[in-house]
C-alpha cells in the first residue's frame, strides 16, 4: 500500500515555526481528516507537503523514499496534488475545457464524467457560470484525472453552505476508495470527521492529538474540545 509520511515535519515563515515536529502517515485508499483552529498551520503543512513553500526540518517521505528535495513539478509528477484553498477553476473556460487540463483524452474525460455524473449536464456551460457547489465539482474532477497518488484538500467548503459541501464528501470518498490517499484539511469539523478514517489535531503548529481512529474524535466532543486549545 502506498504511504506519504511527515516525520517531525517543520516549516518556518516569517518570525519563526508554524509547523512544528508534526508526525503522520496518508495510507493509499484512506482519508486523515487534519483539523484546528483557524491559523494553527494547516494551511501552511499542505503548501510545505506539495512544495508551494520549503520546510525546514523534519522530513516527506513517499513509500519510504525522501522527496524532500524535490521541486513543485517533480512532487507534482510523483504522484502529489493540491487543490488549495479558493476556487481554482478557469471561469471563462467550459467545464470540458477544464477537465481537459488533466484528462487529456477524450477517454479519459469520459472516464471522469462516469466518476461525478453531475458535471455531465453542466459540460459545455462556462466554468464561472457554475454555482460554488458545482465549481468545487469541477476543480476535484479535474485533480482526479490527474490520476495523483495522494490528494491535499485544503478547505473546499470555503464560501458553500455546510449542506452544499456536504454533497461533495461522497465524491472524496469515492476518490479514495480508488485507492488515492486523501489529506483532508477542513473547517467543517464534524464533517470531515464523518468521512475520514482517520484524524489528528493541529494547535499553534503543534500536534494537540496525534493521528488516531476518527471516530474517538468524533464522538468525544470534549477530548475534540481539549484538542482545539492545544491542551
Ligand atoms: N505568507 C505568510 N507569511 C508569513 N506568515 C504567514 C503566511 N501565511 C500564513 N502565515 C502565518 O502562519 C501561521 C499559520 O497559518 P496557516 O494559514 O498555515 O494556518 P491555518 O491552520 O491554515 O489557518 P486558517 O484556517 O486560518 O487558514 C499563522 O500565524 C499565519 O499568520
Amino acid at each position: 500500500m502506498s504511504e506519504l509520511q511527515l516525520s517531525g515535519l517543520t516549516v518556518s515563515r516569517g518570525a519563526g515555526p508554524v509547523i512544528s515536529d508534526v508526525d503522520l502517515t496518508v495510507r493509499g485508499g484512506e482519508i486523515l481528516a487534519l483539523v484546528g483552529p483557524n491559523g494553527a498551520g494547516k494551511t501552511s503543512l499542505l503548501e510545505s507537503v506539495s512544495g508551494v513553500i520549503p520546510h525546514s526540518g523534519g522530513d516527506i517521505l513517499v513509500d519510504g523514499a525522501s522527496i524532500a528535495k524535490r521541486s513543485r513539478v517533480q512532487r507534482a509528477r510523483s504522484g502529489i496534488a493540491h487543490i488549495e484553498q479558493g476556487r481554482a477553476i478557469f471561469p471563462s473556460l467550459t467545464v470540458r475545457e477544464n477537465l481537459l487540463l488533466t484528462a487529456k483524452t477524450e477517454a479519459a474525460l469520459t472516464e471522469i464524467l462516469g466518476a461525478f455524473p453531475e458535471l455531465e449536464k453542466r459540460i459545455d456551460s462556462q466554468a464561472v457560470l457554475l454555482s460554488g457547489g458545482e465549481q468545487q465539482m469541477v476543480v476535484l474532477a479535474r485533480a482526479f484525472a490527474s490520476q495523483p497518488r495522494f490528494l491535499l484538500i485544503d478547505e473546499m467548503s470555503l464560501g458553500l453552505a455546510p449542506v452544499v459541501f456536504m454533497r461533495l464528501l461522497p465524491l472524496i470518498q469515492q476518490i479514495a476508495a480508488s485507492g488515492v490517499g486523501v489529506l483532508l484539511v477542513e473547517q467543517f469539523t464534524h464533517l470531515a470527521l464523518g468521512v475520514a478514517d482517520e484524524a489528528m489535531v493541529v494547535a499553534s503548529g503543534h500536534v494537540s492529538h496525534a493521528q488516531g481512529p476518527a471516530a474517538a474524535l468524533a464522538e468525544d466532543p470534549e477530548l475534540l474540545r481539549r484538542a482545539y486549545l492545544g491542551g
